[in-house]
C-alpha cells in the first residue's frame, strides 16, 4: 500500500527524534539524580511513609526540571561537545536537532516540571528546584566551566541539591538533616568528576576547558582526589554521630568509604588510564549504594 510506504519513513524519522530529546536529558546521570531526591523524601518521615501522591508528584518534577537543566547545558555546550571524543555523539553536533527546538524543549519540560511542583508539592520545592537549575545550566555552565578548575568544587552545590529538594517536597521545609545529606553529595562531586577528567584530559584539553588535569597536571589532580575522598569519608559520619542514621548506616559508610579510599589511592600511587576510569564508575555505584543504606537503615533502624 502506498501510503504505508510513504509512512514507514517517518515514522523512523519520528522514534530518531524522539530518541534524540531523550539522550538530551541526559537520563542516566539524572537516574542517580532523582533516586538521590526520593531517598531525601523518605528520610524527611521520622515514622512511616510520604504521601504516594507528593512523591510522584515530586518525583515527576525534578526529573522534569532536571532534563531540563541537562538540555540546556547541551544547547550551550553544542560547539565544546563537538571537539571532545566522548561527547561529539549528542543530538545537537550531529545535527540530529536544532538549537531552537531543545530551546523550546528545554522551556516546555522545565515549565511543565516547575509547574507540576508549584501546584502539587509545594513553592518552597519550586523555588529551590529552578535555583538548582540556574545553578547547573547558568551559573556553572556559562560562567565556572569554562573559566576556572574549580569549577566542579563550585558548580557541584547543584548536583548536590536532590535531596534537600525531595526532603523540601515532603516537609515543607530544609532541615539540618536535609543539608548533611547535601554536603556527603557536594564532597563526593571531586572524585567522582575528577577520576573521568583524569583519563578525559586530551579531550578537555582540546575543548579548551580548564578541567584541573589540564591547569594542575594530572599528579596534582591525583591528591586531590585522594584528598576531597578523605574529606568525603568524614563527612559520611556525620549521619550518625547526629543520630540521623544508625548502625547498620554506619557500618555501611565506613565499608564502601574505605572502598573509595582503596581506588583514590591505588589512583594516586600507581596511575593508569584504566583505573581512573574504574574509579569513576565505582564513584557511582557508591553513591547508589550510600544512600540506599540511609533508606534502609532508616525502616530497619535498631
Ligand atoms: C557538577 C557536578 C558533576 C559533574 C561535573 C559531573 C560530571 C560527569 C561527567 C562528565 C560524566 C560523564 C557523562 C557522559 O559520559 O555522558 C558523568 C557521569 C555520571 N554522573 Fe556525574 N557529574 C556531576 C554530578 C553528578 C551527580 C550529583 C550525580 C548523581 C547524584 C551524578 C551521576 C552521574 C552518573 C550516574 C553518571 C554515569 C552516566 C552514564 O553512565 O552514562 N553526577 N558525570
Ligand atoms: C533541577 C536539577 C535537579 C538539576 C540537576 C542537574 C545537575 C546539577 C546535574 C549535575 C550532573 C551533571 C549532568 C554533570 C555533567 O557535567 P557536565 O555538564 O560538565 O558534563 P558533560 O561534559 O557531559 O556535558
Amino acid at each position: 500500500m502506498p501510503a504505508a510506504k510513504t509512512l514507514t519513513p517517518d515514522r523512523h524519522g519520528a522514534s530518531r527524534r524522539l530518541h534524540a530529546f531523550y539522550v538530551l536529558t541526559k537520563p542516566r546521570v539524572n537516574t542517580l539524580i532523582v533516586f538521590c531526591a526520593i531517598i531525601g523524601m523518605f528520610l524527611a518521615v521520622p515514622d512511616g511513609l510520604p504521601s504516594p501522591a507528593t512523591v510522584l508528584a515530586a518525583t515527576l518534577g525534578i526529573a522534569c526540571v532536571a532534563g531540563a537543566a541537562a538540555a540546556m547545558n547541551c544547547l550551550i555546550e553544542a560547539r565544546i561537545d563537538a571537539r571532545m571524543t566522548r561527547t561529539s555523539g549528542r543530538p545537537l553536533p550531529r545535527g540530529e536537532l536544532g538549537p531552537a527546538e531543545t530551546l523550546a524543549f528545554a522551556g516546555a519540560l522545565g515549565g511543565l516540571g516547575l509547574t507540576l511542583l508549584h501546584q502539587l508539592v509545594n513553592p518552597l520545592t519550586m523555588w529551590l528546584t529552578l535555583a538548582t537549575f540556574v545553578g547547573y545550566a547558568v551559573v556553572y555552565t556559562i560562567f565556572l566551566k569554562p573559566r576556572t578548575p574549580q569549577n566542579i568544587v563550585i558548580g557541584g552545590a547543584s548536583g548536590a541539591m536532590p535531596p534537600v529538594l525531595g526532603w523540601a517536597a515532603v516537609t515543607g521545609e530544609v532541615s539540618a538533616d536535609a543539608l548533611l545529606l547535601f554536603l556527603i553529595i557536594f564532597a563526593w562531586t571531586p572524585p567522582h568528576f575528577w577520576s573521568l577528567a583524569l583519563y578525559r584530559s586530551a579531550d578537555y584539553a582540546r575543548a579548551g576547558l580548564p578541567m584541573l588535569p589540564v591547569t594542575h597536571g594530572p599528579e596534582f589532580t591525583r591528591l586531590s582526589v585522594l584528598l576531597y575522598t578523605c574529606i568525603l569519608f568524614g563527612v559520611t559520619l556525620l549521619p550518625f554521630a547526629t543520630r540521623m542514621s544508625g548502625a547498620l548506616y554506619l557500618a555501611a559508610a565506613v565499608a564502601l568509604g574505605a572502598a573509595f579510599l582503596r581506588h583514590a589511592w591505588r589512583l594516586y600511587t600507581d596511575y593508569s588510564d584504566a583505573y581512573a576510569r574504574r574509579t569513576f564508575r565505582f564513584s557511582i555505584l557508591y553513591l547508589f549504594l550510600l544512600f540506599a543504606a540511609l533508606l534502609v537503615d532508616h525502616y530497619l533502624r535498631f
